[in-house]
């Protein structure tokens, strides 16, 4: 049995007036938010791609398609927690996560720890097992531009080894 499966995931989503900025489950105050069906939380559904993909299970719209009422506003944490649902029950927790947000502006470093805390929390993983970033693109590009916002993940699941889940 494959102890070990890594996954990635990338995600985009447009800047709008009218919308709550909402990133790693903290909402930042700034001008503009992100649009989606959901609460458009960018950097979330990267992490929850790269879980999926790990575990060879598709993506997030297979899981939770926008087309569904029931996913309108959702937290993207609820989604998070889903999915790393999922990963328990084939036996997985995070060995580690990276990722890393893009965008020209607000400045997000003063968010990131929460950005953690939270992830971790949904994760029910160490803080110390999950890490995000910030770049701007130095202004090119639509994220330069300000149109919009994209994230990308990487994460490692290990399997939970039966002595550690006897806890013997
Ligand atoms: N939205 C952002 C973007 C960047 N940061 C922090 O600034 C550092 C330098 O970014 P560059 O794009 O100029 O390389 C970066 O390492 C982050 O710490 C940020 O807080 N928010
Ligand atoms: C998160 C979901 C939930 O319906 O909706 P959106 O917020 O539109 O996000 P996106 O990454 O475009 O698609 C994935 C959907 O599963």
């Amino acid at each position: 049995m494959n102890p070990f499966r890594i996954g990635q995931g990338y995600d985009v989503h447009r800047l709008t007036a009218e919308r709550r900025l909402i990133l790693g489950g903290v909402e930042i105050p700034y001008g503009l938010g992100l649009l989606g069906h959901s609460d458009a939380d960018v950097l979330l559904h990267a992490i929850c791609d790269a879980v999926l993909g790990a575990l060879g299970e598709g993506d997030i719209g297979r899981h939770f398609p926008d087309t569904d009422p029931a996913y309108r506003g959702i937290s993207s944490l609820k989604l998070l927690r889903e999915v790393m649902a999922l990963a328990s029950a084939r036996g997985y927790r995070i060995g580690n996560l990276d990722s890393t947000v893009v965008a020209q502006a607000p400045r997000l470093a003063p968010h990131i720890r929460a950005m953690v805390e939270n992830i971790a929390a949904a994760c029910a993983a160490d803080i110390h097992r999950i890490n995000i970033k910030a770049t701007t693109t130095e202004g090119l590009g639509f994220e330069g531009r300000g149109e919009g916002i994209s994230a990308q993940a990487v994460v490692l699941l290990e399997k939970i080894s039966v002595s550690e889940e006897l806890d013997v």
